[in-house]
């Protein structure tokens, strides 16, 4: 597959048979595809990248006090994090923010101001879990799960918002400028996402790049109105390598080299005892991949592949 499809997910309620099919095309060819008609409004996604600008605005030292913690929340600076450790030489220059998932309608981390008092903002999480579990009630379809086993409802009963799980929102920031130092070759080194699915809003510059071959990088352009969905590990684990969790990465284009780059990513992960064995479907691949990967918990998965992008500065 050459581009990325764009699928109308308004049509799922109506006619699930018909859009899990496209969506199962594209996950087990690219492995990411456009979903327009989610039910996030635009106004909405513009809202929350004006609030991720002003965050990012404020300076370093402001935005240090809510550093990163061992949940993996709050602030990630400039050069924090590496994605490609094995052909990195340091980490990346952006900015992340991580936002965990209110528990009784409050933010379990501190966050910064005016974040804090936006109810708006806030309900963003629960927003994209939904989501979430409406595109997986999708997967479970595509993958033919048949009631007995969990249905439709399968995907999602491993996803339960109120049982511990490692999703997280995050706002991210590539800086202007940064594209002639000879040091940043990429602003985003090549990676597979870690959880089941992630889903990406981008602020109108692109550079965002996918892997469609050994070889060969395609553009996911930025679409208006669209929300860009990927695969990440743990489904393809679930799926036996069915659905493909495929590299991507973020490249400088001198086009837009006096912009900052803005997206912000929902990364959606199991609940963490849930474990990354093969799911019942009728179209499950051989059992040959369960032989190469070792089944692991969707909280130890996770945690050793954050540990990888973070301890790059002690490992070395
Ligand atoms: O910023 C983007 O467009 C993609 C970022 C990404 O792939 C990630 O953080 O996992
Ligand atoms: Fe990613």
């Amino acid at each position: 597959m050459e581009q990325i499809p764009v699928i109308d997910f308004g049509m799922f309620e109506s006619d699930p048979i018909a859009v899990a099919s496209q969506i199962r095309a594209a996950c087990e060819t690219i492995g990411f595809l456009y979903l327009t008609n989610v039910g996030i409004p635009q106004t909405e996604i513009d809202g929350a990248f004006r609030l991720s600008a002003s965050f990012f605005d404020q300076p370093l030292d402001s935005k240090n006090k809510f550093a990163r913690d061992d949940n993996n929340k709050g602030y990630i600076g400039p050069r924090g994090e590496m994605l490609d450790p094995s052909t990195q030489k340091m980490g990346e220059n952006k900015e992340c923010f991580n936002f965990g998932k209110l528990i009784n309608g409050k933010p379990v981390q501190p966050l910064p101001a005016p974040l804090d008092a936006n109810e708006a903002f806030l309900a963003k999480f629960s927003d994209c879990h939904n989501l979430c579990g409406r595109i997986l009630q999708a997967f479970a379809v595509a993958l033919e799960i048949k009631e007995k086993d969990g249905g439709v409802h399968y995907f999602e009963d491993r996803h339960k918002y109120d049982v511990a799980c490692g999703s997280v929102l995050r706002f991210l920031k590539y800086p202007k400028g940064d594209n002639n130092n000879g040091i940043d070759i990429v602003r985003c080194g090549s990676h597979s996402d870690y959880g089941s699915i992630t889903l990406l809003f981008q602020n109108g510059i692109p550079g965002l790049e996918v892997q469609a071959s050994r070889t060969h990088w395609i553009s996911a352009p930025v679409i208006h109105g669209a929300v860009l969905v990927n695969i990440g590990d743990q489904m393809e684990y679930w799926t036996g390598g069915r659905f493909k969790s495929t590299k991507h990465r973020v490249v400088h284009l001198p086009e837009y080299a006096d912009k900052d780059r803005l997206s912000i990513a929902y990364f959606c992960q199991a609940n963490d005892e849930v474990l990354l064995d093969a799911i019942p479907s009728g179209l499950q691949a051989g059992s040959q991949y369960y032989h190469d990967h070792p089944v692991k918990s969707a909280g130890q998965y996770l945690q050793e592949r954050l540990d990888a992008s973070y301890n790059f500065f002690t490992a070395a």
